[in-house]
C-alpha cells in the first residue's frame, strides 16, 4: 500500500476564503478585528512563525499588532503588557509565542492572557471548557489535527487513536478533542513514560505523533491501512524531519506530512479563533 497525503494547504486556503468574507460582514457593522502578537526574545524559528501570522492576518483582512520584548525581560513588565493587551479594545485576541525563555514561567505568562482574548486557547479556563465541552478558542494544533481528519473523511466514531505526546498545547486537548461524544474516538495518550509505543501504536486506526524525535515511528509500528498525522517536527542538516519514518508511507493509508501538513492549518486555525472571538465580543474598530 503507499499512502494518500493529507495536506493542509488547499485546505487552509478554504478556511481563509471563508475567513474573508466573515471579516468583511463584521467591517460592515464597524468592527475591525486585530490578533495581537508578544514576542519575548530573538528566536529566529518564533519570529518566523509571527511573521506568518501577521501574513495571514493581512491576506484575510485582519488588523495585527505586534508586542516584541527582550528576552532578558522583567517579569513584572511582561506581565504590565499583557494587562494592557487585555484592557486595549483594539485588539481582539492574542497569543503569547512559545517558548518563552527559561526565567519564565509558561503556565503563569498564559494565564495572564484574559480568557476573553484567548487567541491560542490556551488559559486555563477555556482549557477548562475544552473539558466540560463548552464554547471556547480551541489550541490550534489539535483543532487543525481534527480539520485535516474530518477533511479527509476520517471515521473517528469508534476508532483507536494513539497520541504520542503530553504537552499542554497538543497532546493533552488532543485527548479532549478526541474523546468529546461529537467524535467519540478511545484515544491512548503515550508519552516518554510509556513502556512499549510500538504495542500502542500498532493498535491504533490512527496515530497523531507529537513527540518531536525525528523518525520515531516506522513502519513496523504502525498497522496496515492506518491514518497517521504528523506533528513534531525536528530542524535537521537535511531539513525539516517529521516523527514518523518515510517507511511508514508503504504501510499507511493516510498521511498528513511534517512539513506541508498540520503545520499550515495550525496557521488557519488561529485566524479562525480570532475570527470566532471577534464574532463573539464585537468591538468597534
Ligand atoms: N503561542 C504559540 N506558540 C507556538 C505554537 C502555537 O500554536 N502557539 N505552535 C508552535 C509554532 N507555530 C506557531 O506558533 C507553528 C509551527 C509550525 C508551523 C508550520 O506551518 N510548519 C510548517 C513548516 C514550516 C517551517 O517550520 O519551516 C509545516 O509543518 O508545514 C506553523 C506554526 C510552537 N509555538
Ligand atoms: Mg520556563
Amino acid at each position: 500500500m503507499t499512502a494518500q497525503t493529507m495536506l493542509g494547504k488547499p485546505l487552509a486556503a478554504a478556511v481563509k476564503e471563508d475567513l474573508r468574507a466573515r471579516v468583511a460582514a463584521l467591517a460592515e457593522r464597524g468592527s475591525v478585528p486585530a490578533l495581537g502578537t508578544v514576542v519575548v526574545g530573538d528566536d529566529p524559528g518564533s519570529l518566523a512563525y509571527v511573521r506568518g501570522k501577521h501574513r495571514d492576518c493581512a491576506e484575510v483582512g485582519l488588523a495585527s499588532v505586534q508586542v516584541r520584548l527582550p528576552a532578558d525581560v522583567d517579569p513584572a513588565e511582561l506581565r504590565e503588557r499583557l494587562l494592557q493587551l487585555n484592557e486595549d479594545p483594539a485588539c481582539t485576541g492574542y497569543i503569547v509565542q512559545l517558548p518563552l525563555p527559561a526565567h519564565l514561567d509558561e503556565s503563569a505568562v498564559l494565564e495572564l492572557v484574559h480568557p476573553d482574548k484567548d487567541a491560542d486557547g490556551l488559559h486555563p479556563t477555556n482549557l477548562g471548557r475544552l473539558v466540560l465541552g463548552t464554547a471556547a478558542p480551541l489550541p490550534c494544533t489539535p483543532a487543525a489535527v481534527l480539520e485535516l481528519l474530518r477533511a479527509s473523511d476520517v471515521e473517528l466514531d469508534g476508532a483507536e487513536v494513539c497520541v504520542i505526546g503530553r504537552g499542554t498545547t497538543v497532546g493533552r486537548p488532543m485527548g479532549l478533542l478526541l474523546t468529546r461524544r461529537s467524535e467519540n474516538a478511545t484515544v491512548t495518550l503515550c508519552h516518554t513514560g510509556t513502556r512499549d509505543l510500538a504495542a500502542h501504536t500498532r493498535r491504533a486506526d490512527v496515530v497523531v505523533a507529537a513527540a518531536g524525535v525525528a523518525g520515531l515511528v516506522d513502519a513496523d509500528m504502525v498497522a496496515e491501512g492506518s491514518v497517521l498525522v504528523g506533528v513534531g517536527i525536528t530542524r535537521t542538516e537535511d531539513g525539516l524531519v517529521g516523527d514518523f519514518h518515510p517507511s511508514v508511507l508503504e504501510k499507511a493509508a493516510l498521511v498528513a506530512p511534517v512539513p506541508g501538513g498540520v503545520g499550515p492549518m495550525t496557521r488557519a486555525m488561529l485566524l479562525r479563533n480570532v475570527v470566532e472571538l471577534a464574532e463573539r465580543h464585537p468591538v468597534a474598530g
